[in-house]
């Protein structure tokens, strides 16, 4: 079964047409990177299978319903690419909001928040307020409220910016155990080691889809041995 479905999705803003008639699927239990370049398109895609934007054309599923759909949201985690905390609280409080939201309660809400946490490393900052956390350090605490609930699905915009390469490589090595127990996971990255480990990969330019694929499936479309060139002839990026 397929976990998502885009089908002929196109988005304008004003003049700009944002996604050009998009169609993708996802499969259970893949981690699915969506690569492409600043303004490309990327964040739009993200937030039409989220339902938190709706497309002028076409349609989108999550898990056989037509999205947007208000019912779906504890049904997938999604961590924004800018973060959506509360700057006042400290992570613990901003944790049991979002736990709560998703019907979390009792002992099963503290464990959760502990495990959350520990695959961010951020348990001995629980009692913090944001406002005294890093910026990497509320990419973690977001990327710890998306996993509480252990959806099926988790939509992932950019996890690792400004997360350093030891945490990264941690975050990369949870989000492969997540996939190996079932969940699916849909992410965007600009960075070419990341998309490497990505089961597939859609290429995305100006608002189209130009290749999706796996890495070794792209490269060898391409005749190159790299994503990078690989992105570079698939894209439509080769510039005389
Ligand atoms: N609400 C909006 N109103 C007008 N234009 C928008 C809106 N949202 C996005 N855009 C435009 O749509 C295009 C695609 O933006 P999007 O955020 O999807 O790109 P992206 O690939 O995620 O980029 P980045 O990697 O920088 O996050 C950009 O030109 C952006 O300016």
């Amino acid at each position: 079964m397929h976990v998502v479905d885009v089908l002929s999705v196109t988005r304008r803003f004003g003049a700009k047409t944002v996604l050009k008639d998009v169609t993708l699927s996802v499969e259970r239990g893949e981690i699915f990177g969506l690569l492409g370049p600043s303004g490309s398109g990327k964040t739009t895609l993200i937030k039409l299978m989220t339902g938190i934007d709706k497309s002028d054309e076409g349609t989108v599923r999550m898990l056989g319903e037509q999205m947007p759909k208000l019912a779906m949201l504890q049904r997938f985690g999604y961590m924004a690419q800018s973060d959506a905390l509360y700057q006042e609280l400290t992570a613990l409080e901003n944790l049991q909001f979002f736990a709560s939201l998703y019907g979390l309660s009792g002992s099963r809400r503290k464990e959760r928040i502990q495990a959350a946490m520990k695959v961010v490393d951020l348990l001995d900052h629980l009692n913090k307020p944001v406002a005294a956390y890093s910026g990497g350090m509320k990419r973690r605490l977001s990327l710890a409220i998306s996993l509480l609930h252990e959806p099926e699905l988790l939509i992932l915009d950019e996890p690792t910016v400004g997360i350093d390469p030891v945490l990264r490589q941690s975050i990369w090595n949870e989000l492969t155990a997540l996939k190996e127990r079932g969940t699916t996971i849909i992410l965007t990255t600009h960075v070419m080691d990341e998309a490497e480990k990505c089961d597939r990969i859609g290429l995305i330019r100006n608002g189209e889809l130009t290749a999706v694929d796996s890495p070794e499936g792209l490269k060898s479309a391409s005749g190159t041995d790299s994503l990078e060139q690989a992105f570079i002839v698939l894209g439509g990026g080769v510039r005389a």
